[in-house]
């Protein structure tokens, strides 16, 4: 992820692209073939465990048995996934959802952190739906709308990809006014787009309110142009419907389980919320917060 985001002087050279000057191809290179040597032995391993339960038709599946099925039923319409395939496609989910939900995650945490009120009454929401001891489960984060305005308004302000994936235009175009010759790479700011004061009031101050009062019922599916952390259009994310779950369940249950607190000596007010830029919009310094078990 860091050589992925590290600027490369041949981006503006084209020419210099095949000397990879700064080593950036190369080196990336390097990783992603440890990665995919990575990926190969699970795929072996899990292989190997399926022949040796004879075709595996096991109850519950994760993903991995989901691809390595697929087309099994029907042969007539689908061709089995090359292992190939499973494995570049394993090598992108981890490198598509890593950083980018731990850091929201982080950043979510930080922000609460930051405003004590926030905190309070994310967590008496969360606190007042699901009873002490139990756990967050996926039904019932319909009913923890502040929850899920803090995850919004963390979008907003600190999207993990701020500049979207780079994207090329196929044909010239002219869009918005600006002529794009063909082949242009195309970076969109939606980092920008999250604080602009055309579009948003008190842009730089973390409300999740605004998630809530809103009457657009504005939403991150790529229709709202003011607010697209996951971009839009067909190449937009397609794991929203993974990560509307995954983002809720992972911050409730922390927030649920614990009380938190920043570090001694660190005031709230002036906890670091530096960005550290690359390929995904991480916290400079990283954050340190403390669980604390709840009073019976
Ligand atoms: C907070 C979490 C996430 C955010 C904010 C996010 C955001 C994005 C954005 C902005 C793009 C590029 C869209 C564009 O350029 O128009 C993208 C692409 C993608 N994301 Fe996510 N993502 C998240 C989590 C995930 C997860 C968990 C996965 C997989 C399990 C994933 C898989 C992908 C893939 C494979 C693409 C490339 C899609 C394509 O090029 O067709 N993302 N994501």
């Amino acid at each position: 992820m860091e050589l992925a985001g590290r600027p490369n002087v041949a981006d503006y050279f084209p020419l210099l692209k095949w000397f990879d000057p700064q080593g950036l191809r190369r080196k990336t290179q390097f990783h992603v073939n440890k990665a995919f040597d990575i990926v190969g032995a699970f795929l072996k391993e899990r292989i190997e465990k399926r022949q040796n339960e004879g075709g595996g038709m096991k109850k519950e599946k994760d993903y991995l048995d989901v691809l390595l099925e697929y087309g099994e039923v029907d042969s007539g319409c689908f061709q089995k996934f090359s292992s190939t395939a499973i494995n570049v496609v394993v090598f992108e989910m981890f490198t598509a959802g890593t950083d980018t939900t731990t850091s929201t995650l982080e950043w979510a945490m930080a922000e609460l952190l930051k405003n004590q009120k926030l905190l309070e009454k994310v967590q008496h929401e969360i606190r007042s739906v699901i009873a002490q001891g139990n756990k967050i489960t996926e039904k019932d984060i319909d009913n923890l709308p502040y929850l899920k305005a803090v995850i919004n308004e963390t979008l907003r302000l600190h999207p993990p990809l701020p500049f979207l994936v780079p994207h090329m235009a196929m044909k010239s175009c002219n869009m918005f006014q600006y002529d794009i010759p063909k082949e242009t790479q195309v970076l969109v700011n939606v980092w920008a787009i999250g604080r602009d004061p055309n579009a948003w009031k008190d842009p730089l101050e973390f409300k999740p309110e605004r998630f809530v009062e809103s009457n657009t019922r504005l939403d991150y599916k790529g229709q709202h142009f003011e607010y697209l952390p996951f971009g839009s259009g067909r190449r937009m994310c397609h794991a929203v419907p993974l990560v509307s779950r995954v983002l809720p369940l992972a911050l409730g249950s922390v927030l649920h389980s614990f009380d938190w607190a920043l570090p001694d000596g660190i005031r709230a007010e002036a906890l670091d919320m530096r960005e550290r830029m690359g390929i995904t919009l991480r916290k400079q310094i990283a954050l340190k917060a403390i669980p604390m078990a709840l009073k019976a």
